[in-house]
């Protein structure tokens, strides 16, 4: 679903690569972790899968597509694939919780009774039922990662891609937020998640491809945060662990219950067609 064939991307007056020749392959339905220290190049590499940069040599397909030949017109309609979540929420701060979900399906000109039906329904997956008429600056980190990701999957993209979603939540937070994530996965969902959070990596046990200036050093399924053959007195090389209590969570209920399908895209190929018209 998304493959990086011999990927390398160079930034204007940087002296090398920010990603160095990557090949990478993510399949449907993985969850994918991309770890590294800062400025390995995790950013970049969920940029160019949105093609907010494009790459400088090598070939990105997503859904079958090189993203560097694909006309700027029909990048609206790639980001209609592909959900982005990032660490600063990065919502509307003069529309209600329930307006910044409704945009997003606005701009893509969906009928207004899909929208009344979706936007509950989202809202509720995400546990917001009963603060559709807040504003953003009357939520709580949490809750704000809440709405970005009920934008983010209101149209039921086959792939989720998450710039470090908990870098400005609490511990008990973040991991109420990659419950929800892991749910949204479980239903389907292609994710792909950039962290420096240890303890989620290590609770969710997912696929693990570390970056280290720009080159992949580890791609591990069921992986950990550090490599699992680590000597604990090379730990030191790690960014410092985050004092999450694994048994701590805020108790949100919402995350236990199960949820519906997310996407309705289960042939990425056959909607990737849409791209072309
Ligand atoms: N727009 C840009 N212009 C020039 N250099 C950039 C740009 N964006 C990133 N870089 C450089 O590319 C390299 C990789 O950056 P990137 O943001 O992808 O790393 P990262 O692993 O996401 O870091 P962090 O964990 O701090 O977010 C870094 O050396 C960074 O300075």
């Amino acid at each position: 679903m998304i493959r990086f064939e011999n990927v390398t991307k160079s930034y204007p007056n940087q002296s090398r690569p920010a990603l160095d020749a990557i090949d990478l392959n993510i399949d449907r339905g993985e969850f994918a972790f991309i770890v590294g220290a800062s400025g390995s190049g995790k950013s970049t590499l969920v940029r160019l899968t949105i093609r907010e940069e494009i790459v400088s040599s090598g070939r990105l397909l997503v859904g079958g597509h090189d993203l560097r030949k694909m006309p700027q017109r029909k990048v609206p309609q790639l980001r209609r694939q592909v959900g982005t979540i990032f660490q600063d929420f990065r919502l509307l701060p003069n529309k209600t919780v329930q307006q910044n979900v409704a945009y997003a399906l606005q701009v893509i000109g969906r009928p207004r009774r899909a929208i009344r039906a979706l936007v509950p329904e989202t809202l509720e997956l995400v546990g917001l039922a009963g603060m559709e008429k807040r504003m953003p600056h009357e939520l709580s980190g949490g809750e704000q990662q809440r709405v970005a990701i009920a934008r983010a999957v209101v149209n039921k993209p086959p792939v989720l891609l998450a710039d470090e979603p908990t870098g400005n939540l609490d511990p008990a937070t973040s991991l109420d937020i990659v419950h929800l994530l892991r749910r949204i996965h479980d239903s389907g969902t292609t994710i792909v998640m950039a962290t420096h959070d240890n303890v989620i990596v290590d609770e969710l046990k997912k696929r693990v491809i570390e970056l280290e200036h720009g080159h992949i050093v580890r791609d591990e399924e069921g992986g950990s945060y550090v490599p699992k053959a680590v000597d604990t007195r090379d730990l030191d090389e790690y960014p410092a662990e985050q004092d999450h209590d694994l048994d701590e969570g805020s108790g949100a209920p919402p995350e236990d219950r199960p949820i519906g399908e997310v996407h309705a895209l289960d042939e990425w190929d056959d909607d990737a067609e849409d791209l072309l018209r």
